[in-house]
């Protein structure tokens, strides 16, 4: 008999030793502080056989932007089910106690970064953005088609870095959908860490800071660059701060393993094969906790009415027809009027921040148009400027 209930706080290091067992990783002692602290902020759900620690879930309460507004999110991560207790359904249980606190505490979305592709449609995740893996050829000058903004660069201390470059974020938060919001201690923790898993070897975080941009990056002795964030306000600055990376001494290459799909530097290189596409990655999923809400509280860009029939297989109170009116004053209300598109909550959640297009979905057959022309007009009021974009760590 499986149970599920809170894992105390004084477990967290038995969740990071559980998660070692389930992603065969080993744990080195200088992330240790880091993972612990990411344990204590969240929400711990556990499935107890007995006494037995047989399933774990974390939700950290973060803010997730969405287009014109940021919805409380809960941050899902350190999955895991014993391999002697897999396929039993302890994950889906423990995905509904998630999707029930997220409820219960008014949080309208969760997110993840998935271990594989296969395990969270079900849930009614959807994978609403992709990621770019960039490498510049950095042992010539980088020649770039942008005028770079000239004005001085200098580097800041990772300590004093949170208050130089955090108001930048936060502004390219409410332009570029899906990033969250980062408070002092995440930047210190979770962006700004001694040492990163993800990247053995390099050293600690540099932060180079330009007056309309920033960016964090590490370096190793085998001549690499690798970028963990780059935020630029203007273009111009973001040649600058590109044309800074490329040309540090003693490196030849620039990693920038986590770009948005719409990112300028394979424009802006006046010889395209300088800048290497390395990958193209399904990166967050979006699960839609509260549909209503979710869809009254973001920004649309055009002026329409959709009725939407969603398929909601775990939490029903968001199943059914809802009339959506887009536009300057939202609304989304229950309805009994014939389906203008159907489509599961996971096919919902994957269109919502205007990275997937509901007509691509259409054309496979995932979504059901009841009207035609429906999903056009529908990505029409997704629309947003620049692709949603996810460069946390959690
Ligand atoms: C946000 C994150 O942390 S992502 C990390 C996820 N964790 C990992 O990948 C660690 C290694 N894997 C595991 O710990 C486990 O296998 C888990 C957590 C992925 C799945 O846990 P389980 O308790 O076995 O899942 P559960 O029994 O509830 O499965 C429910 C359904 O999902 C399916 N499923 C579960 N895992 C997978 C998978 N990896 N691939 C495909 N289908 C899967 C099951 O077959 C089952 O389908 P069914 O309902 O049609 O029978």
């Amino acid at each position: 008999m499986i149970e599920i209930r809170e894992i105390p706080e004084a477990d967290a290091d038995r969740m990071i030793d559980f998660a070692g067992l389930v992603f065969h990783e080993r744990v080195e002692e200088g992330d240790h502080e880091r993972e612990a602290w990411l344990v204590r902020r969240a929400e711990r759900i556990g499935a107890y056989d007995g006494r037995v620690l047989a399933g774990q879930l974390a939700a950290v309460p973060m803010r997730l932007a969405v287009p014109g507004a940021f919805l409380g999110c809960s941050a899902v991560t350190y999955v895991g089910v014993l391999p002697t207790h897999r396929r039993r359904g302890i994950l889906t249980a423990m995905i509904d106690r998630m999707h029930a606190d997220a409820v219960a505490a008014g949080r309208p979305v969760a997110a993840l970064w998935a271990s594989q592709g296969a395990i969270y449609g079900r849930y009614g995740f959807g994978l609403a953005t992709r990621a770019l893996s960039l490498e510049i050829d950095s042992s010539r000058p980088l020649g770039l088609r942008t005028v770079p903004d000239e004005r001085p660069l200098r580097l800041v201390d990772t300590a004093s870095a949170p208050e130089v470059v955090g108001p930048m974020h936060a502004r390219m938060l409410s332009a570029r959908p899906g990033g969250l919001v980062r408070d002092r201690e995440w930047w210190a923790r979770s962006i700004l860490p001694s040492t990163e898993r993800e990247a053995p070897g390099f050293t600690e975080p540099r932060v180079v800071v330009h007056p309309a941009g920033y960016a964090v990056y590490r370096t190793h002795e085998d001549e690499t660059v690798r970028v963990a964030d780059l935020v630029a306000e203007t273009p111009a600055a973001e040649a600058a701060l590109w044309r800074f990376l490329a040309s540090i001494d003693l490196t030849r290459r620039v990693q920038a393993p986590n770009r948005p799909v719409d990112d300028l530097l394979p424009h802006m290189a006046a010889d395209p094969d300088q800048v290497t596409v390395k990958g193209d990655y399904g990166a967050l999923w979006l699960r839609l906790v509260d549909v209503p809400a979710a869809l009254r509280a973001r920004s649309w860009a055009a002026e329409d009415a959709f009725v939407l029939e969603v398929h909601d297989g775990r939490l029903p109170a968001n199943g059914g027809r809802w009339r959506l009116t887009t536009g300057a004053a939202p609304s989304c209300e229950r309805t009994d009027e014939p389906p203008d598109l159907t489509l599961s909550a996971s096919d919902l959640a994957a269109v919502y921040l205007g990275g997937t297009r509901a007509v691509t979905l259409a054309r496979v057959g995932a979504v059901a148009e009841g009207a035609p022309g429906a999903a056009a007009r529908l990505d029409a009021a997704l629309a947003v400027p620049l692709a949603p974009y996810m460069n946390d760590d959690f």
